[in-house]
């Protein structure tokens, strides 16, 4: 069942300690089938050097797995909620890269600084809020996704315009329209974390870069009206 989804969402999480995204198990990669209405996601806790395709399990919208020999990622319910809110998504990453991961650790968003950002992410990569003592104690992944699914609406962010969020003092999730662009939006999430924080040690005062030039690049690369590389 879901053959080729497997092999994409085990090619996306293989490609995370390629890009230097995780360490030991610290992250995974899931893919959705909108049409079966069913997840693909690594196993927890299973080292990526002996990850293979029949690993991959499949669980429904309300966790249950529907095929796997293995226990799906604890981040599994946070995956569920970013699938149910965010309708356009297909694919959804969670690392602990340390770029993004201080940010996420400082409670702070990156703002957009340059054209790197601006090429990806439509402003800022917001941060969540600190979760309740009551929500560490119940459902704590399910209410991470809540957390990240109130933050965009609460700021009112388009998820196919910032593809990406830190969760305050635990580490960052990305999304894309499928495993492999989730990947890709992950790397740039890491790089973009890392240059703003050289930036802000090399000028503290610093602020968000021009809209116009924002506009500008996000606009060349996403929409009716983009024309970066081969696109007309
Ligand atoms: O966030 C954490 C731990 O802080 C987890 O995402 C990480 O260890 C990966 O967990 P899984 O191996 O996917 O269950």
């Amino acid at each position: 069942m879901l053959d080729d989804l497997k092999q994409k969402v085990l090619e996306a999480n293989l490609a995370l300690p390629k890009h230097h995204l995780v360490t030991f198990t610290w992250g995974n990669v899931s893919g959705v089938s909108r049409s079966d209405n069913l997840i693909v996601i690594k196993p927890s806790g299973v080292s990526y050097d002996a990850l293979k395709k029949e690993d991959m399990v499949v669980v429904d919208f309300d966790g249950n797995t529907v095929e796997g020999n293995l226990n799906p990622s604890s981040d599994t319910p946070t995956h569920i909620v970013l699938y149910k809110k965010f309708p356009e998504i297909g694919g959804v990453v969670h690392t602990h890269a340390p770029g993004a991961t201080s940010w996420a650790q400082a409670g702070k968003g990156i703002p957009s600084l340059g054209t790197t950002h601006a090429d990806y992410f439509y402003g800022t990569v917001p941060c969540t809020r600190e979760m309740t003592e009551a929500e560490i104690n119940g459902a704590y992944e399910l209410e991470t996704g809540n957390v990240i699914a109130e933050t965009f609406q609460d700021r009112d962010l388009d998820p196919n315009h910032i593809p990406g969020v830190l969760v305050h003092s635990h580490a960052p999730f990305t999304w894309g329209k499928d495993p492999n662009e989730a990947v890709h939006n992950a790397v740039v999430l890491e790089e973009i974390a890392k240059m703003g924080l050289q930036t802000y040690q090399l000028n503290p005062n610093i602020s968000a870069m021009d809209q116009v030039l924002l506009d500008k690049h996000y606009l060349r690369k996403h929409g009716s009206k983009a024309y970066y590389g081969q696109q007309n």
